[in-house]
């Protein structure tokens, strides 16, 4: 009766937040796009113009995440910010790199302060 209970509560709350989930579907369709037509698909825009090309659109879209915050202006820094992740994928899906390469790291800096990180680096 309790989870009947739970669950009724939780559709009280209305549709979930989005949640970075939608970075793993993000690569699958970024990798998806490996091969399809440039013409059609800016992410195949991306692969056909090379590594290069891609990791100076996330230089680009970091200034202009960058240049928000500083403006203080937290909407369109929600807006770059979705524009770098996006183009971070491609970069990682163009090395073949997977996300969950990078989830682990994150996880295992879990607890870990960051001062105490570097300190153990310098001895
Ligand atoms: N999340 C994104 C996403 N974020 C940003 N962008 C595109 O990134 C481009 C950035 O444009 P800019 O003006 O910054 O740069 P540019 O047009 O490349 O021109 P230059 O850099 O050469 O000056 C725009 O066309 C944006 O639409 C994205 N394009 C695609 N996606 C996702 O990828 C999926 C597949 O998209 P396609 O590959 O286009 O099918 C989409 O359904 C989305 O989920």
């Amino acid at each position: 009766m309790a989870e009947k209970k739970t669950a009724d509560k939780s559709a009280e709350k209305g549709p979930a937040l989005p949640s970075a989930e939608v970075l793993d579907r993000l690569f699958v369709t970024v990798q998806a796009r490996k091969g399809a037509d440039p013409e059609t698909s800016y992410t195949a825009k991306l692969f056909s113009r090379g590594t290069a090309k891609i990791a100076q659109k996330v230089g680009e879209e970091a200034v202009e995440a960058i240049l928000e915050a500083v403006r203080g202006d937290k909407t369109a820094l929600a807006a770059e910010s979705a524009d770098l992740l996006y183009h971070l994928l491609v970069l990682w899906a163009d090395l073949g790199l997977d996300p969950a390469e990078v989830w682990t790291r994150l996880a295992q800096r879990e607890g870990i302060s960051g001062i105490d990180e570097k300190k153990s680096r310098k001895s």
